[in-house]
């Protein structure tokens, strides 16, 4: 390992244990990883480094396992079932962890193009795009000004009410491999769309991942679309 790998190494340990200390005091951030609570907080401080070893280990043990109690920690539900997880999506850095998981977890082909729906899919496509080095490309649920040409979805929803979404058509080209991904599945509708705008752009799906599926229902309904991997991080009934 050269130094600029461990140096690397070094750091997104500490990405890690910060991530880690979001949801925990230092002593049971210590029960985590083994470590002393008080080299835990100089990591996490950044007043000094875990060494290589420490660091590695830290960074192997964030698995997809990890990642998920992570996720269920940050999750809540109201009364009537709707998610809050804003603490999830407003989080970069957790995001950024779970991109490297996600992609070893499902086996996604390195895509050309992330596509996701606004507005909480974003954070989530802007890590796996930058995980992959592949363009990040989000539909709305409006016309962007300015632009000419649009692909566009719509669909009736369950509910009655009409959904569109539109995607500048120069976003994907014909022959782009597209993860399509999103923070939540619920009913599947929104991914059916963005698997329909994939389609329409002539690209080839590599896969579906979400953050959270709430029950089956939208997890089949995109696998009825589509033979590529489909997957979440955690599935709540
Ligand atoms: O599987 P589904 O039933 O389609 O639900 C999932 C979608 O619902 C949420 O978006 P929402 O439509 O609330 O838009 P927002 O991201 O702008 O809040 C979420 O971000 C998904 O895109």
């Amino acid at each position: 390992m050269n130094r600029a790998e461990k140096a690397a190494l070094q750091l997104q340990a500490v990405a890690v244990l910060r991530m880690l200390k979001e949801t925990r005091t230092y002593e049971e951030l210590s029960d985590v990883t083994g470590l002393p609570a008080g080299d835990l907080n100089r990591y996490v401080n950044g007043h000094v480094l875990p060494g290589t070893e420490r660091a590695s280990e830290v960074v192997e043990s964030v698995g997809r396992e990890a990642l998920a109690d992570e996720l269920v920690a940050r999750v809540e539900f109201d009364d009537e079932g709707y998610v809050d997880n804003s603490e999830v999506v407003f989080d970069q850095s957790f995001l950024d962890l779970v991109a490297p998981v996600a992609a070893e977890t499902f086996e996604f082909e390195s895509p050309d193009v992330v596509l996701t729906a606004a507005t909480d899919g974003i954070t989530l496509g802007a890590a796996m795009a930058s995980f992959f080095d592949a363009r990040l490309a989000y539909a709305k649920k409006s016309k962007e000004t300015a632009v000419e040409e649009f692909i566009e979805s719509r669909q009736r929803l369950a509910s009655g009410i009409e959904l569109t979404y539109y995607l500048p058509a120069s976003a994907v080209d014909a022959g782009d491999t597209v993860l399509v991904v999103d923070d939540l599945i619920r009913s599947g509708e929104t991914q059916e769309l963005l698997l329909d705008i994939a389609l329409q752009g002539d690209a080839d799906v590599t896969g579906v991942f979400a953050l959270i599926a709430v029950g089956d229902e939208g997890m089949d309904r995109a696998r009825a679309i589509t033979d590529a991997p489909v997957g979440a991080l955690t599935t709540f009934e």
